[in-house]
Parts: structure tokens; sequence; C-alpha cells
């Protein structure tokens, strides 16, 4: 049976708090390795719909499914130990610890999951060779390499758990266009290499034409939003 990477089903969230603002999300499926691209105004929900899906925030109203597993059932460590294990994330600040060499900050995310960092250090090699880094910056420290350096070692670390889902948000928005699209293609290459789900959150629309797949985040006269 082919199990979606995400599924939502009669999904209502509002934040806690005198605010309006409504996510109303009535049927939602992304299938295994789809690539999404998610757009939406600014406080259209595209941040919670992201926090929502890597368990960070948690429903009461519907269901929310990262493949197999029931968000709205787990707890808040069963959601931490799905988001350590099954989802990476690249941020458009990179997040890469400056004082750790790069081979150590790509193998973070195997340190959360409590995996043995053994198993990986060829998997995190072979990837970094991959993404086009020479051997000899394996042991620089990340605050050493230009920063499209740091985009790919990002890249890697998202990546490094084979993730079912790699959730990016506004990743390029700080990059020019030829940085953009060169980190954009190498994201979705690797990911795809990887079998890993995308939803890349962006306001640059230029970026959509990449992706098969748009969801528009839409936002009514009554500050209800939903996705379409
Ligand atoms: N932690 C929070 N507590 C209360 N309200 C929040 C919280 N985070 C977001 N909101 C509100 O939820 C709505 C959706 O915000 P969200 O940040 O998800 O939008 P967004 O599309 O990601 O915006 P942007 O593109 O500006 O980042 C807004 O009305 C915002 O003010």
């Amino acid at each position: 049976m082919q199990v979606n990477a995400v599924a939502i089903n009669q999904l209502t969230f509002a934040w806690p708090g005198p605010g309006t603002w409504r996510l109303s999300i009535e049927k939602l499926q992304i299938r295994r390795g789809e690539q999404v691209f998610i757009k939406g105004p600014s406080g259209s929900g595209k941040s919670t719909l992201l926090s929502i899906l890597a368990g960070i925030t948690a429903v009461r109203d519907g269901e929310v499914w990262v493949g197999n597993h029931p968000l709205h059932r787990l707890s808040a460590s069963q959601r931490d130990h799905l988001r350590a294990n099954s989802i990476g994330f690249v941020f458009q600040q990179l997040n890469l610890i400056p004082y750790l060499n790069l081979l150590d900050n790509v193998l973070l995310p195997v340190h959360f999951a409590g995996h043995s960092l053994h198993d990986y250090k060829t998997r995190a090699a072979e990837l970094l060779g991959r993404l086009d880094i020479a051997q000899d910056l394996f042991h620089r420290p990340a605050s050493q390499l230009s920063v499209g350096q740091q985009q790919r070692v990002a890249i890697a670390r998202a990546l490094i758990g084979k993730p079912a889902l790699l959730i990016a948000d506004e990743p390029t928005s700080a990059l020019d266009a030829d940085n953009r699209d060169a980190f954009l293609k190498l994201l979705l290459e690797q990911s795809k290499a990887v079998q890993t789900t995308v939803l890349f959150v962006s306001h640059d629309d230029a970026l959509k034409q990449h992706f098969p797949r748009v969801l528009s985040m839409q936002t009514d006269q009554g500050n209800v939003t939903t996705c379409l």
C-alpha cells in the first residue's frame, strides 16, 4: 500500500490568545518523494503549517499524518523522536555550529537521534563529496567556509539521516539569483537521490517553476487560511 508522506484531514488550528487567525485544511495529501513548493503572503500560516508537520506545534482538531505516524495522537516526546528520526531541516539562517568542523556539523542530527556516529561517517563523507566539498575541508570549522560551502553542508546535514521529509523554510531568501538556483538544484537532486519528500516554503514566486507541485496558502476575509 502506498503511504503518503503527509496526510491532513479536517484540520483546524488556532494559536492560543486573542488573535482571530485560523488555519483550516479539509484534506491534503502529499505523496512520498513529491517536491512541493508552498507559497503565501506574510502571515498566511506557512510557518504554522511547517511547525505542525514538524511536530513542534500540537494539533487538537483533526488528523495530521507524517508517513504512518499520527501526529495528532502522539505525545510531545513521541513527536520529538519522530522529528529527530524522520525530518530534515534547512533554514535561511543555515544554523551551522561555527566552531564545530564540517563533518561534525553534518553528523549533528545523527547525534540528536541517538544513533552511532561511527555508522554515519562514511555516508557523511559521500554526501559531502556529491555536494562538491573537498575532503581537505572536512575538519575545518564551519566558520571558515564560504557561504556557498556552508549551504552545501546544510543540505548534507538535512539529508544525512535519509529523512522521510525535508522541511525547507525560506532557505534561499538571502542569496543572489545564481547562488539561489545552484542551491535549489542541489537540494532537489540530493533529496531525490534519497527519496526524501520536500516541502519548500518561499515568498519568491520565481522558484515555483522548479517544483512539480505548488500549494498556495490563501486567507479569506474571515482571517481563515486554507491550503489549495
Ligand atoms: N507562536 C505564535 N503565537 C501566536 N500567534 C502566532 C504565532 N506564530 C504565528 N502566529 C500568528 O499566526 C498567523 C500565521 O503566521 P505564520 O508565521 O504561520 O505565517 P507565515 O505565512 O509563515 O508568515 P511569514 O511569511 O511572515 O513568515 C499570523 O496571524 C501570526 O501572527
